[in-house]
């Protein structure tokens, strides 16, 4: 491969707020907007790459929100990018190791800086990461709805629209009976569960009667940290265990299988820290046979783009929350907009993340601008 060198002269910061068409709820509440930056890393070519952060504006999901984001990026990490010019986004990635947690903030530049990378090597980022697949397929996220009546014509809907499987959020009191209703109306669809840490180990005999309803598997049933707990459950439960929020880096893939407290994992590129670590996290579920999938966080076009080359990748083996931009979005910021065919999306042959951004689309949603220039060039 010809070998690059890029230097990177400015970062730009955009803060937008987009408010979602319909609000999504979860068990620890509603989300009606996102607020998010895209972040534009620009090279002595004048090479421009594109990122996206996923922190919402409160620590619910994790500790991080779109305030420690822009402090981490700004104080520490945009200093790192500036430090020397590289070869491989890699280096960098390695770079931020001096700086503790703050996978989000690190994912936001580090996700940029591949697709610069993959731009200046005129290959499309899926290709350059390893994936194999030319469509990535999808399924769709529904949050808590008012009404099971309500529930089961959004199923309806998004089925006849195409989608591959579909995953519901349930918590303590909002689960056997809806699941009940959703089987009886759809007996044979793949189904999943979501629950966000809303279970204990005290709920170990409830949660057995999950079984009864042919999951896919159960996402996060416990808190974060609980891999001894989920351990446990799953020694009881036949519905494989997922495990999303306790999985921060590889370290936590291996502790978890060791441990066996989860034989799923749903991958987002922002809660591990960038594509260098899900590269790492690909490699060790495909020597182990670890099924994948990729999660979402609700991104605008620029991170649904990053997320259908991570899905790529060949041991993504089940479908992603990676739905269309008209799910959430009157209006994408990219072109063209993410669309899917009978829940397949495929992947761009365009350089990079492989879709433009719509300028225009951004100015309407811009709370704020930041332009951070190299001083180290002289
Ligand atoms: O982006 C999507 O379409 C799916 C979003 C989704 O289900 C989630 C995003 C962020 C937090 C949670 O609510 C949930 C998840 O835990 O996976
Ligand atoms: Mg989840």
């Amino acid at each position: 491969m010809k070998d690059v060198l890029m230097q990177i002269n400015e970062i730009r910061l955009h803060r937008l707020r987009m408010h979602l068409k319909q609000p999504f709820l979860t068990s620890f509440g509603t989300i009606s907007e996102k607020e998010f930056f895209i972040i534009e890393v620009i090279d002595d070519h004048g090479t421009i790459g594109y990122g996206e952060s996923v922190a919402f504006t409160t620590p619910w999901y994790t500790e991080e929100t779109v305030k420690t984001v822009e402090h981490i990026m700004e104080q520490f990490l945009i200093p790192l990018v500036f430090q020397q010019s590289f070869h491989h986004p890699m280096e960098v990635a390695k770079r931020f190791h001096t700086v503790k947690g703050n996978p989000m903030a690190k994912a936001a530049l580090e996700t940029a800086l591949w697709d610069l990378y993959a731009k200046r090597t005129k290959k499309p980022l899926w290709e350059m990461i390893g994936g194999i697949r030319s469509e990535v397929e999808v399924g769709v996220s529904i949050g808590i709805q008012p009404s099971i009546k309500t529930l089961l014509d959004k199923i309806d809907a998004y089925l006849q629209e195409g989608y591959r499987r579909v995953k519901l959020k349930v918590k303590p009191g909002h689960d056997i009976d809806v699941l009940k209703h959703v089987r009886q109306a759809f007996p044979t669809v793949p189904l999943m569960v979501d629950a966000n840490s809303a279970y204990t180990l005290n709920d170990l005999h409830h949660l057995k009667k999950f079984d009864e309803f042919q999951l896919l598997m159960i996402e996060q049933p416990f808190g974060e940290r609980e891999f001894l707990e989920h351990a446990e459950l799953q020694t009881v439960l036949d519905t494989p265990i997922c495990l999303d929020e306790s999985i921060r880096c590889l370290d936590d893939v291996k502790l978890a299988t060791k441990l066996g407290s989860g034989k799923i994992f749903n991958v987002k590129i922002g809660r591990i820290g960038g594509l260098t670590e899900a590269i790492h996290i690909h490699q060790f579920s495909k020597e182990n046979n670890i099924p994948l999938w990729c999660g979402g966080m609700f991104e605008s076009g620029i991170g649904r783009a990053l997320n259908i080359s991570l899905a790529s990748l060949e041991q993504f083996l089940l479908p992603g929350d990676i739905s269309a931009s008209n799910r959430y979005w009157d209006a994408d910021i990219i072109k063209p907009e993410i669309t899917h065919k009978k829940g397949k999306i495929a992947v761009s042959e365009r350089p990079g993340i492989g879709f433009h951004i719509s300028y225009r689309e951004m100015e309407r949603h811009l709370v704020e601008r930041k332009t951070f220039k190299n001083k180290n060039i002289s």
